[in-house]
């Protein structure tokens, strides 16, 4: 089995990427296997510059190829918020239940139909010898009016998938990871995992 660090410290995202590259013979290491690396800004304005920050930080950190994640969820009804501030969207807490209630009371008046939303995730792969690229990925969605379910994280419990009819915490966690934004970024990477240059 080889091994591909996903410069992260999301536990939930650990997880997915876990899922996800089991099939593809990796093993996962994340930034909460290295207790030495601190938090890196996310200072960009795009979920691809901050996707670039995070794996160029740590590859060059550790000397080694690295992937990153950028993602958040994008609003209609709120002109594309909380976008690149969904982790910090309640303040720098990062709490998933405050950012949910606080896209939930700002949707409060906001009728079914114009509740359509949907998630980004923006991977980044940065080389030792500098080279970098990003890819990525959306899933749509409409924003429920209260929570459901209990798998996945962040904004899941508040997120409708219509093809499923269940909101995305309802979906078991072998479904997320073929059908999520992140899966979909993930298989716009498939060239770039095969190449030489990322598994030598
Ligand atoms: O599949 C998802 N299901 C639900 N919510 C999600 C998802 N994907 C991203 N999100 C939300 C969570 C967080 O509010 C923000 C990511 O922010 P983002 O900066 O990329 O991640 P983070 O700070 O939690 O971890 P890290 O930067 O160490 O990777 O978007
Ligand atoms: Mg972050």
């Amino acid at each position: 089995m080889k091994t591909v660090i996903i410069a992260t410290k999301n536990k939930g995202k650990a997880k997915e990427f876990e899922r996800m590259f089991l099939p593809l013979d990796y093993e996962v290491k994340t930034l909460l296997d290295f207790d030495d690396i601190e938090d890196i800004e996310e200072t960009g304005k795009t979920f691809e510059e901050n996707a670039l920050l995070k794996a160029e930080a740590v590859s060059k950190i550790t000397g080694q190829v690295v992937i990153s994640d950028d993602s958040g969820l994008i609003v209609d009804a709120l002109d594309g918020a909380p976008g690149i501030y969904s982790a910090r969207y309640a303040g720098l807490e990062k709490s998933d239940q405050a950012n949910m209630d606080k896209v939930l009371k700002e949707l409060e008046e906001v009728p079914d139909e114009e509740r359509t939303a949907r998630f980004y995730c923006a991977l980044a792969v940065a080389f030792p010898d500098g080279e970098s690229l990003t890819v990525h990925g959306t899933c749509e969605g409409m924003i429920l009016r209260e929570r459901r379910g209990s798998h996945g994280f962040g904004y899941d419990p508040i997120f409708f998938v219509k093809e499923f009819g269940k909101a995305m915490a309802e979906l078991e966690p072998e479904v997320k990871s073929q059908i999520s934004h992140r899966a979909k970024a993930l298989k716009n990477l498939e060239s770039i995992l095969n190449s030489s240059k990322f598994s030598k």
